[in-house]
């Protein structure tokens, strides 16, 4: 366990505040130093899960080593789900007020946001997927403004906005804080097992 808790993964983003969520979330519960690289990764077309594991083989290829990316979705259940993971260039355009807007002939408010972190161990290896999901409606924009989307999106529970919760309570709910507990927890259960000898393992199968 301690072997493996100085083990290193860069997780590529040119996103500070996504780092700084991450950070935030994890705390000491990686088992993995985290080191962060930023880089702005080509934004690819196509289903959530494909789009990671482009993103990630791309990061592991630059980086040559074990590496963690992520991906964010917001979807529009009246509008089939989009824009999904094209939710940057509707944001960089729209900005939040259009974001609500854009839904102003639909009587159906709801969203989702969809994490994906996706982790591959280094260049040409397998990608992992982790991924994480919060319901809610997309409501006129409240609240700072520092983050994205945050303004528009109230997660179902709340009466405030990503953006108006305070950050920990943000975190503790929110998309990103779900993707990344099952990567932790996946980590964290492997990092045990590595722990248990081999002879010891054995034994238990037999
Ligand atoms: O919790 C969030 N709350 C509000 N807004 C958010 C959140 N998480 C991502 N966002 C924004 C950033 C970007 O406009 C888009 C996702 O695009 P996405 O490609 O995943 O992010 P990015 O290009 O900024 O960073 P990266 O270099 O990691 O790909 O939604
Ligand atoms: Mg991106």
């Amino acid at each position: 366990m301690a072997a493996q808790a100085m083990r290193s993964v860069v997780f590529v983003t040119g996103n500070a505040k996504k780092l700084e969520e991450v950070i935030q979330i994890l705390g000491d519960a990686f088992p993995y130093k985290l080191v962060s690289q930023k880089i702005d990764l080509p934004e690819y077309q196509g289903e959530p899960d494909d789009i990671s594991i482009l993103k990630c083989k791309e990061a592991a290829k630059q980086v040559d080593g074990p590496v963690i990316v992520e991906d964010t979705c917001l979807c529009f259940r009246a509008l089939g789900d989009l824009p999904g993971p094209y939710i940057k260039w509707f944001l960089d355009k729209l900005k939040p007020e259009g974001l609500y807007k854009m839904l102003a002939g639909f009587e159906d408010k709801s969203a989702w946001a969809l994490c994906t972190f996706a982790f591959c161990p280094g260049k040409e290896q397998p990608v992992q997927l982790f991924r994480g999901i919060s319901e809610g409606r997309i409501v006129e924009p409240r609240g700072p403004r520092d983050f994205g989307w945050d303004p528009c999106f109230q997660p179902d529970g709340f009466d405030k906005t990503y953006a108006e919760l305070p950050k920990e309570v943000k975190n503790t709910i929110s998309h990103r804080y779900r993707a990344l507990t099952a990567m932790s927890e996946h980590f964290t259960s492997q990092a045990h097992d590595n722990g248990i000898p081999e002879s010891k393992k054995k034994k238990h199968d037999e």
